[in-house]
């Protein structure tokens, strides 16, 4: 017989937390954000952490490796999208890892003989004010020089003149050898005020850069999620059709986690995929799965052998799967379920299977909402799309500054690897292609965001995840708080922190 779950579908907006009793050691700078990330025995630590319970959404449109690095540096973990042909998302996190904390692989670089037009264009999309110049113009080529945006201007300059004719040669220039430690890089940095101090190797070809504006982040930044090489972390999604190949090619690259990135888990091909990874690969790396929206789906998968749970379908701000196809339920009432069975299944296997909220998070305190119901840490799309970091295009829209941002299921993302349609045309979108409003870079936006969370917990008596978890006071609000929360006052300024 049909089964209709007696309680209503719930969003995260419906709940509001109900402060608990501040002690004085209850304070900020005391709030231990730090979430486990993979499956762990109850009671002991889990292998892998991050500081700030935050990862970015498996998509095109948010997760390149400068934005993975960005939030590494931050605390959070990037997963970096499987919608591109193994090669290319093995070399996405192959450039993640290959940016050693300070010395990082040389990106922007330029040969001599290219033309200063060129040089302008390369700067231009990459929004860096300065090159590197190799003899081949790679990362890895000879040495010859840098060339930045100060060295020449197009209306004294001519564009179509070389390279070579404006940069500062490499016999002018400061450069450190390869056996340099970062704390004498970063000396060198100030002692000759140098932005980019070149590393270049005994035969003089270019080994790495380090940045002053690097050295800067680093001392700003104190939580960054690293390796026990010191290389940044990163995550990658895969699917459950080619993971024979690219669980492999990822691992091989250097991924710490992996997630099937699906908008449904609940299936006999996410079980084999995981089967996979721990017979076949003998567990080499933890693998995520999901999503789901209810305790079965959640058992499921970490029976067979899921490091986390992703829950949340149907919820993405570009999501129209329940409009497509009918499926999903409230984060929030998803989250209490799932949470409820990852709790018994602590108590049944000794085994804590942390779970990931994903999706539909309109607002910051949707966060605190998510983790207060009980969620060990939080993937964003949109969020992250607004930023600087992010790979989508900045977009001006009747004077005012966008970034694009498209789901995964929409024809814009042609899912071709896992919709089994035909190559050019999807049956039916399950996401849509638009605009999110530009918020500027993602350093300033974190450090707001975890601030406020942090209030939350201070209000709500708690210093860390698992406190909050236990202790939380949440309340439903009536049709009728929403209406008195709509009253409006006109804003004396335009700008202000919306909180989205
Ligand atoms: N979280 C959400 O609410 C939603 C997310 N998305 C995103 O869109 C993208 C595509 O998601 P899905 O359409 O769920 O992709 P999917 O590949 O998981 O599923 C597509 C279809 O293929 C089937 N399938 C999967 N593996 C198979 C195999 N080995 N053999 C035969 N059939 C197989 C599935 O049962 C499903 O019918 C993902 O990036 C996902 O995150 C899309 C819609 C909603
Ligand atoms: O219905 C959907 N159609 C899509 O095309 C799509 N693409 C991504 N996703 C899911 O949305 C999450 C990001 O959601 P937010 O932008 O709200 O953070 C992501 O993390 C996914 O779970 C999709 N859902
Ligand atoms: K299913």
């Amino acid at each position: 017989m049909v089964q209709i779950l007696p309680e209503v579908s719930r969003t995260l907006n419906e709940y509001l937390l109900v402060p608990n009793l501040t002690t004085e050691d209850c304070v900020p700078d005391n709030v231990d954000l730090s979430a486990p990330i993979v499956r762990h025995p109850v009671g002991e630590i889990s292998p892998l952490r991050i500081a700030v319970p935050l990862v970015s959404a498996i998509m095109m449109a948010v997760s390149s490796p400068r934005l993975a690095i960005a939030l590494a540096q931050t605390g959070g973990l990037g997963f970096i999208h499987q919608n591109q042909d193994v090669a290319a998302q093995a070399k996405q996190v192959g450039a993640v890892k290959r940016h050693k904390a300070g010395f990082r692989h040389s990106d922007i670089n330029i040969k001599p003989s290219a033309t200063l037009g060129e040089v302008s264009r390369l700067l231009r999309a990459a929004e860096r004010d300065i090159a590197v110049v190799t003899e081949d113009g790679t990362g890895t080529g000879r040495f010859v020089g840098l060339i930045a945006t100060t060295d020449f201007h197009p209306q004294r300059h001519d564009l179509n003149g070389t390279v070579e004719s404006r940069m500062r040669p490499a016999h002018q220039l400061v450069t450190a050898p390869t056996t340099i430690s970062l704390s004498d890089a970063n000396t060198m940095l100030w002692d000759h005020r140098l932005d980019l101090l070149p590393v270049v190797t005994a035969e003089g070809h270019l080994a790495s850069i380090v940045l002053r504006r690097d050295y800067e982040l680093h001392k700003q930044f104190r939580n960054e999620s690293i390796d026990d090489d010191k290389r940044f972390r990163v995550g990658a999604g895969i699917n459950t059709r080619d993971y024979r190949d690219r669980i492999p090619a990822l691992v091989e690259a250097g991924a710490d986690v992996l997630c099937i990135d699906s908008s449904d888990g609940y299936s006999v091909w996410q079980q084999r995929t995981l089967a996979y990874a721990a017979q076949e690969l003998g567990g080499v790396v933890p693998v995520g799965a999901g999503n789901v929206v209810d305790g079965r789906a959640f058992r499921y998968l970490a029976d067979a052998g899921a490091a986390f749970v992703k829950v949340g379908i149907g919820g993405g701000s570009i999501c129209i799967t329940r409009d497509q196809k009918g499926i999903g339920r409230g984060q929030a009432s998803a989250l209490i379920d799932v949470v409820a069975e990852r709790d018994r299944y602590a108590q049944e296997t000794g085994v804590y299977v942390p779970i990931c909220c994903d999706g539909g998070l309109l607002a910051d305190y949707h966060m605190a909402v998510a983790l207060a119901l009980g969620a060990d840490f939080i993937m964003l799309g949109r969020y992250f799309a607004r930023f600087d970091e992010s790979p989508s295009n900045l977009v001006n829209l009747d004077g005012q500054m966008f970034k694009e941002y498209w789901g995964e299921g929409s024809q814009r993302a042609r899912n071709v690897t896992r919709y089994d349609q035909a190559e050019t045309e999807l049956a039916f979108e399950e996401g849509v292609d638009g605009y999110v409003p530009y918020a500027g870079s993602l350093y300033p936006n974190i450090a707001r965001t975890t601030a406020k969370l942090r209030a939350t917990m201070v209000s709500c008596g708690a210093t860390t995840l698992p406190a909050f978890h236990r202790d939380a006071v949440l309340v439903q609000v009536s049709q009728q708080s929403y209406q008195q929360n709509g009253a409006e006052v006109r804003l004396r300024t335009g700008e202000r922190d919306s909180g989205r």
